[in-house]
């Protein structure tokens, strides 16, 4: 393995964006990193604007990504996947952030999403949906969350009712991300309305666009991730084949609960790379912006605030890095993903309001990208679990006697 030439040499980078800076990323990342950033810059941040009026990203978007290799980084060759490891993924998910376009739904497709399916799917699901995934022509999306039920994720009301060796599906999802544009949507419902606890009584169905009584509500009017097509989804008595279920019946919370750490660490990665992005934006607004004759860059307290925010964001990276390596070597604990996932959002919405503070008026413009960032980052104390719930599952593992 050779690892960055530059690793030794982290403190002293120029940017914290640089390539071949940090000691968990071989050369071959590297590489692989150049062709992400060239792709987010060239294919992405020239027509996000335009996606944020409509929404949405463009189908083409998808297909390009997947053409590119972007798309199901670390899923399984055999499986129809790229093959590489857990930390290329991440490299995408930095890169994506590095741009700061939050539209497309990528990380959510291929590293939440493809998972369950190449984890706990059929050969025959496998073989159906991967490749196709992979090439950006099927575009996945997973609905937990209902309008009753959010993080209580036991208390979903979605109900799948056996018929001879069918299912028949009722019920309605909302704030599913790249719900308007997916193709498949993996559905948690319930198929036990007996178990001893609720947990006991959920699966996951893969349900398909355009199958009959699949409705897709509108695409929600969120403050930020404007280009994100976060949709309702609605169904209604949606007849499936036995082959729709996704794994064992009545196993999907488990199922849940094993995946879910990885959701957590991309959600973190994503927020201190954010960090990182809105840094770097206002390092070089302060440095050229004058004010009293000088840049703003000579006062002392802008250059205090930069030195704490640095601070903070390369002792966040350090513990993150260090998170992305331990799940390289599947030795990533479910409460240390926790921690990460709620330390680096809320460091993203300080550093956020901060960075947007140092920008003073033109901060508070929609074009200039530091206003864009300060929205995006406010959703990410409450997806993928909110913090509150994340200090709930520190706290349960600290206290438990096991
Ligand atoms: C843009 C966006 C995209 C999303 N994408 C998806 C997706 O793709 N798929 C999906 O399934 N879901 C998705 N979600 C849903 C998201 O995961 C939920 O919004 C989140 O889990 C919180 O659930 P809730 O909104 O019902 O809030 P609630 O559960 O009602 O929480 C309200 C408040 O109460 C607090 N609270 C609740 N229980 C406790 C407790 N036990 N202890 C302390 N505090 C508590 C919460 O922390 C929060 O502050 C998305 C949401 C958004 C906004």
């Amino acid at each position: 393995i050779h690892f960055s030439f530059l690793a030794l040499h982290m403190l002293n980078t120029k940017s914290l964006t640089d390539i071949g800076t940090r000691r968990i990323f071989t050369s071959d990342h590297d590489i692989f990193r150049e062709s992400a950033r060239k792709f987010f810059q060239e294919e992405v941040l020239p027509f996000h604007a335009e996606w944020e009026k409509d929404g949405q990203v463009s189908r083409e978007l998808w297909e390009k990504a997947g053409q590119q290799g972007l798309l199901g980084v670390a899923i399984a060759e055999k499986h129809g996947g790229i093959g590489a490891d857990i930390l290329s993924s991440a490299v995408v998910w930095e890169e994506q952030m590095y741009v700061n376009c939050t539209g497309p739904g990528f990380s959510l497709h291929s590293d939440i999403v493809m998972p369950y399916i190449a984890n706990y799917g059929s050969e025959e699901q496998i073989k159906r949906f991967i490749p196709e995934m992979a090439a950006g022509k099927c575009i996945g999306a997973i609905a937990m969350t209902e309008p009753g039920a959010g993080s209580d994720l036991q208390g979903v009301r979605t109900y799948a009712k056996k018929d001879g060796s069918d299912w028949i599906l009722n019920g309605s999802k909302v704030f599913i991300t790249n719900g308007w544009m997916s193709d498949v949507v993996i559905v948690v419902a319930v198929t036990n309305r007996e178990a001893r606890s609720p947990a006991h009584g959920i699966s996951l169905f893969l349900v398909e666009n355009g199958t009959k009584g699949f409705i897709k509500g509108r695409k929600l009017n969120k403050i930020g991730l404007k280009a994100q097509d976060t949709a309702e989804l609605f169904f209604e008595d949606v007849r499936l084949p036995a082959s729709a279920l996704l794994g064992k019946e009545n196993k999907g919370f488990y199922y849940l609960m094993a995946e879910l750490p990885q959701e957590r660490l991309l959600i973190a990665d994503m927020a201190l790379a954010g960090c990182e992005f809105m840094f770097e934006e206002t390092r070089n607004y302060v440095k050229q912006r004058k004010a009293f004759g000088k840049t703003i860059a000579h006062l002392q307290t802008v250059q205090h605030k930069l030195a704490e925010m640095k601070t903070q964001i390369c002792v966040g990276r350090a513990f993150l890095d260090n998170c992305l390596q331990l799940h390289a070597d599947k030795r990533l604990d479910s409460s240390t993903a926790s921690m990460a996932k709620y330390w680096s959002s809320d460091l993203q919405n300080s550093v956020a309001t901060q960075c947007v503070q140092l920008h003073g008026g033109w901060g508070y413009m929609w074009e200039y990208p530091i206003a864009k960032a300060f929205v995006d980052a406010r959703v990410q104390p409450i997806y993928g679990g909110t913090n509150e719930i994340m200090k709930e599952l520190i706290a349960r593992d600290i206290v438990s006697d096991k």
